[in-house]
């Protein structure tokens, strides 16, 4: 990116803007009057500690007060990310005005790793969405790495650079969004002017040719020969290879930049598009999407070595043909653009239902929490749709002086260079041996060794100088495909807290890696995250002992009429409805807020509750880290349940017997609450000494409505199957033995 020195950098009026959010003091003032009041829970805790002869037992007091630590220390994190929420927007016209001549070169890196699991007709939607940007496309490379070496994935991808012939032109000249044929397609036309509908019908017709024909190799599960010869790509694979063990496979399938190349129809250029399968070998360690971004970087670097890089899963099609020139707008704007290491996007998605039913986008955490944690400088990278300076990627620090050598020329010997040179040469790049001895993994490249690879990079980034900035524009630039049945969901979310927890555990917490690195705030900032998977016992605490406590009659609260209640109440009442409101604004629904607060509960007595275990087996050494690859498709039974957001259980996880538990333990202990106290004590017994437990009671019941649905009434796929109700019947009676003491 190359800065005219001519230019009165301090003159111009920068290229984005950011603000920070207002009404913040009466915020924080709200924030205290809460931080009292956990202060006066704790403080009641301490007080009251069970005598030897009080009712109450000490044991389940102790579980229950340290919970209500646990609680406020980790609200006191969550604060942190929202003491200073700033909000960017940058200035495209501005951009266009001052460098358009001299944009810089973009590569995009698109990541697939399963034919299945990720059909490629799905990862050729992306890749075509990111050839499509408004953009010049001698400017773009376009890169796929193949995790699982597959002969289907390429083939599809040898037929959408066929495809984009038509497509690119067909798109720019109409104008038509969003520019992944496959959604673009799916819609009504969406005009009728004639000269539209007919070019319209004849594309639609070369793509519906295109998705048969992929379709039914991807059903064969082989490519045909008469296919095969029409690409000296294919001669890479032969019977020998599989996913786990193969050479590695380089194949410039457009190169944008040969005179006598690749053109479309209209007689422009197209984009370099790569396809890569990295090198894959037995006793080899892999580092999943770690590894294959890292081969990324360095077979791109020998390709087109573009300054500005877009990482994507292949999943996530662009929405937004201008979001390069957005992401570019912050990092060359003359004054802060500088230290600008990457520009992320958050996590958005084109499937998601009305409430969204398993809270696949939190909104809150995207409207506030995240901008808050920019206001920190401490962006998280989330792993898809971030815009990087390959410099900062590559691992080096930041530093004013040496800050002009970015190029936005073509890496000058690739002109030279032949494709089949280009080719041999970035293959030594993505074998498994090029990492060996060096510092790729560790101090270049993403950081290895978990499974949340996006995160701890983030964080080595930041702790290096970096200052990287958060987006979230009102059109959605990335739409990825969200999990749609709960065990998918519950599942991701595993690998992320179980990911998150080992960060903290590790060399790279953020108190100690970050030590006078990165603010204070952010620090806590991430362990918002971080500390997912132990905040599982805490949350398990407070699903059981109050109720099994209710069924001892053992107290825990204070009674209603006392003073002490005020505090509970009050800290309870406020969160709850701080939470609500943060959500409401930030484009929820009042039942889309309730759906999250059930995945909260969901979530944490489960997936985080697993990572925890996991966590303690890896750190004993007795188990190696995985990444279960998130499915990206759905049949139609369960898409018609999705859409009409019904939970899909569906299988007998050991996860839905926790749930179903914690949903029949509760359920029983307010039938049996309510019973007795009101037959007893008739309407003061509801708002005696045992109320507080009634309400906990009742609200987990509230919660788990669907799952009692889906227990005892659901009779379709998506129920909980009779098995899992059998075995939470037996841990429920078990634990109601358990004496509360
Ligand atoms: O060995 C692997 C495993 C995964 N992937 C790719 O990584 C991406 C993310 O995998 P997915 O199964 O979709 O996981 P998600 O939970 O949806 O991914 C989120 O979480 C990951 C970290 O856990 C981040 O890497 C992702 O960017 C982020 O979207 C996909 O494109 C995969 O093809 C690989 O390339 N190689
Ligand atoms: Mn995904």
């Amino acid at each position: 990116m190359a800065r005219n020195d001519d230019r009165e950098d301090v003159l111009l009026p920068p290229l984005f803007e950011t603000r920070t959010a207002k009404r913040r003091g009466a915020y924080k003032i709200f924030c205290f009057t809460i931080f009292v009041g956990i202060i006066s829970v704790w403080l009641y805790r301490f007080i009251h500690f069970p005598s030897a002869a009080a009712a109450a037992g000490k044991s389940t007091w102790l579980t229950i007060s340290a919970a209500e630590v646990l609680f406020g220390l980790y609200w006191i994190f969550t604060q942190a990310a929202r003491l200073k929420v700033v909000y960017r927007s940058p200035f495209k016209h501005r951009l266009s005005h001052r460098y358009e001549e001299e944009l810089p070169l973009v590569d995009v890196f698109v990541c697939t790793a399963d034919p299945t699991l990720e059909p490629p007709l799905l990862v050729i939607d992306t890749i075509l969405s990111v050839m499509s940007y408004n953009y010049t496309p001698e400017k773009l490379g376009i890169y796929l790495s193949d995790d699982g070496c597959s002969e289907l994935t390429f083939y599809a991808l040898v037929e959408a650079s066929e495809f984009a012939k038509r497509w690119i032109p067909f798109v720019k000249k109409h104008n038509v969004e969003p520019r992944a044929p496959r959604v673009y397609f799916s819609r009504e036309i969406d005009s009728d002017e004639p000269d539209f509908v007919h070019e319209w019908t004849i594309v639609k017709d070369l793509y519906e040719d295109m998705k048969s024909r992929i379709d039914s190799s991807v059903a064969n599960g082989f490519i045909t020969d008469e296919i095969k010869d029409k690409h000296k790509g294919f001669l890479e694979w032969n019977s020998n290879i599989t996913k786990n063990d193969h050479h590695s496979i380089v194949q410039i399938l457009i190169n944008g930049w040969d005179p006598q190349g690749i053109f479309d129809v209209d007689g422009n250029r197209l984009p370099t598009l790569v396809y890569l399968s990295r090198e894959k070998r037995r006793g080899w360690q892999h580092n999943f999407k770690a590894g294959s971004m890292n081969a990324l970087i360095r077979v791109s670097s020998e390709i087109t070595n573009a300054p500005i890089i877009l990482n994507l899963d292949c999943d996530m099609y662009s929405n937004d043909p201008d979001a390069i020139r957005d992401a570019l707008c912050f990092f060359l704007d003359e004054n802060q653009g500088q230290q600008i290491s990457y520009v992320q996007y958050p996590q958005r998605f084109s499937n998601i239902t009305k409430n969204d039913i398993y809270a696949n986008e939190p909104r809150a955490t995207f409207q506030i929490e995240l901008a808050g944690l920019d206001g920190f400088g401490a962006t998280l990278f989330i792993g898809t749709g971030c815009f990087h300076r390959r410099e900062s990627l590559s691992g080096k620090k930041f530093s004013y002086e040496d800050r002009k050598i970015e190029s936005n020329s073509v890496k000058e010997t690739k002109k030279i260079r032949s494709v089949e040179e280009l080719e041999l040469a970035s293959k030594t790049l993505a074998n498994c041996s090029y990492e060996k001895d060096t510092l790729w993994g560790k101090e270049m490249g993403l950081v290895y060794g978990y499974p949340v690879e996006d995160i701890v990079t983030g964080l080595t980034i930041q702790c290096r100088g970096w200052k990287p900035v958060y987006y979230n524009p009102t059109k959605h630039a990335f739409l990825g495909i969200a999990p749609t049945t709960l065990d998918v969901a519950l599942v991701q979310f595993k690998r992320w807290s179980e990911g998150l927890f080992q960060i903290f555990f590790s060399e790279h917490c953020p108190f100690i890696h970050g030590f006078g690195k990165i603010k204070l705030g952010a620090q806590m900032g991430y362990c918002i995250y971080l500390l997912w998977a132990p905040f599982s016992l805490p949350i398990l605490a407070y699903v059981f002992v109050p109720a099994l406590c209710l069924l001892h009659d053992v107290p825990l609260f204070p009674k209603v009429s006392s003073l002490w209640f005020v505090p509970f109440a009050y800290v309870f009442g406020a969160r709850t409805a701080c939470s609500l409101i943060e959500d409401l604004i930030s484009g929820s629904t009042v039942k889309g807020w309730w759906n999250l607060q059930r995945m909260w509960l969901i979530r944490r007595t489960t997936s985080y509750f697993f990572a925890l275990i996991d966590t303690i087996y890896k750190k004993l050494g007795l188990s190696e880290t995985s990444f279960v690859l998130t499915g990206k498709v759905a049949d139609e039974d369960l898409r018609t349940r999705y859409e009409d957001e019904i939970i899909e259980f569906g299988s007998s996880s050991v996860m839905y017997v926790i749930i179903a538990t914690i949903a029949i333990v509760n359920l029983l202990s307010l039938v049996y609450g309510v019973f007795k106290n009101v037959a007893f004590f008739g309407f003061d017994g509801l708002i005696g000494v045992f109320t507080g437990q009634m309400i906990v009671c009742g609200i987990i019941v509230s919660l788990n409505l669907p799952v009692y649905e889906a227990l005892l009434l659901r009779r379709d796929k998506g129920s909980i199957p009779s098995s899992v109700l059998v075995k939470s019947l037996v841990i429920t009676s078990l634990a109601c033995l358990i004496p509360m003491f």
